[in-house]
C-alpha cells in the first residue's frame, strides 16, 4: 500500500501515475481538505476501470488510515509563486511537513518516505530528524525530476531519441542544481563531445531555471513530478536497483556530513541501498558545495 499525503496537484498526478504502473494493489490519498482526497480518488478509480487496472484508490482526511503503508509520499504544502524560489517556501512548509512526519511516526512507523514538499533537501533533513527513521528509508524526489528536464533539453538539442539518453543532475533541488554534462551520454557517446561548451551551458542553465518557466505558464508543475515520484516507488516495489538521483542524509559522501542533498543512489526493496560517489571536477565541486551551504543554511533556520 502507497500513502500520499496531499491530494492537490502533484498527489493527484503521483497517485495517478503509481495506479498506471500496476505496482501495488491499493493507494491512499490524505489531505487536510474535506472532499478533496475522496473525490480526487474517484476521480483516478473512473479512468481506471475503463482502463482495467485493478487498483484501488482511496481518499481520507484520517491519517490513522496509512497504518500498513510500505511508502509514504509527503506532497503537503503550499508551492511557489511565480518570482518566489523554493527556499521562501521554508517556513510555511517546514510547520505542515514536522506535523506529517509526526503523524507518519505514529501510524506507519515500517514504511519508508518520499518526501517531496520544497524546498525539498531540507524537508529531507527534517523529515529524518523529526522521524527518527533509519536514513536509508528516506529519500527526496527533486533530482530525478531535475533529470527529465535535462533529457528533454538533450533530446531537442541533439534530435536522438530519449530513449538514448542517460543524464544525470545532483546538488541541490534548487538554485545550485548540478546538471553533470560529464556524467551524461547519448547512446554511450559523452554530451561534451556531442554538443559544443555554449550549447552544454544553455541547457544546464535551462534545466536550472525551467521549472520557474512552467508555474509562470501554468501555475505549478504537475505531470513530470507526478511520474518522477512513480519511477522511485517502483524501483522500491520492484526492487530495481536502479540508479537514481535522490537527496539523502549525507555521513561522509562527497565531503559532507549531517546535511541532505540530491546523490546518485541505488534504490531497492531497502530504499536507499548505496550511495554512487562520483569524481567530480573542481567546478562540479563547487557547485556542489554551494547547494550543500544552501541547504545547511536553511536547516540552521529551521
Ligand atoms: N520536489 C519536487 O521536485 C517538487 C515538484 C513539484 C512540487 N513540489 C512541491 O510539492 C508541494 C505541493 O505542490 P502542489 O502543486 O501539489 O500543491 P497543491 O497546493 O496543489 O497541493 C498541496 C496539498 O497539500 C495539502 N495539505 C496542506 N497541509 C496538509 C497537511 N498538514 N496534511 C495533509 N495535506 C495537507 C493541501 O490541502 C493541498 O491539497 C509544494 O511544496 C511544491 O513546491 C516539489
Ligand atoms: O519548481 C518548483 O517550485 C516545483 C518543483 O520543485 C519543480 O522543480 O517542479
Amino acid at each position: 500500500m502507497i500513502t500520499i499525503i496531499g491530494s492537490g496537484k502533484v498527489g493527484g498526478a503521483a497517485a495517478l501515475f503509481t495506479a498506471l504502473r500496476k505496482i501495488t494493489d491499493e493507494i491512499l490519498l490524505l489531505d487536510v481538505v474535506q472532499g478533496l482526497p475522496q473525490g480526487e480518488a474517484m476521480d483516478i478509480n473512473h479512468m481506471l476501470a475503463e482502463k482495467g487496472i485493478d487498483v484501488n484508490v482511496r481518499g481520507s482526511n484520517d491519517y490513522s488510515e496509512m497504518k500498513g503503508s510500505d511508502i509514504v509520499v509527503v506532497v503537503a504544502g503550499s508551492g511557489r509563486k511565480p518570482g518566489m524560489t523554493r527556499m521562501d517556501l521554508l517556513k510555511i512548509n517546514a510547520s505542515i511537513v514536522k506535523g506529517v512526519v509526526e503523524n507518519i511516526q505514529k501510524h506507519a512507523k515500517d514504511a519508508m518516505i518520499i518526501p517531496v514538499t520544497n524546498p525539498l533537501d531540507p524537508m529531507v533533513y527534517l523529515t529524518y530528524k523529526v522521524s527518527g527513521f533509519q536514513k536509508n528509508r528516506i529519500f527526496g524526489m527533486g533530482g530525478m525530476l531535475d533529470l527529465s528536464r535535462f533529457t528533454q533539453f538533450i533530446h531537442e538539442s541533439t534530435g536522438y531519441s530519449r530513449n538514448s539518453i542517460r543524464g544525470l543532475v545532483i546538488g541541490e533541488h534548487g538554485e545550485n542544481m548540478l546538471p553533470l554534462p560529464r556524467f551524461s551520454t547519448v547512446s554511450g557517446i559523452p554530451l561534451p563531445s556531442i554538443l559544443s561548451k555554449e550549447k552544454i551551458e544553455e541547457i544546464v542553465q535551462g534545466t536550472r531555471q525551467v521549472a520557474a518557466k512552467v508555474i509562470e505558464l501554468k501555475g505549478a508543475t504537475v505531470h513530470a513530478p507526478g511520474n518522477a515520484i512513480s519511477t522511485i516507488i517502483e524501483a522500491v516495489l520492484n526492487d530495481t536497483k536502479q540508479v537514481i538521483p535522490v537527496a539523502t542524509y549525507l555521513e561522509g559522501e562527497y565531503g559532507y556530513s549531517d546535511v541532505s542533498i540530491g546523490v546518485p543512489a541505488v534504490i531497492g526493496r531497502n530504499g536507499v541501498e548505496k550511495i554512487v560517489e562520483l569524481d567530480l571536477d573542481s567546478n562540479e565541486k563547487e557547485w556542489f558545495k554551494k547547494g550543500v551551504e544552501s541547504v545547511k543554511n536553511a536547516i540552521s533556520n529551521l
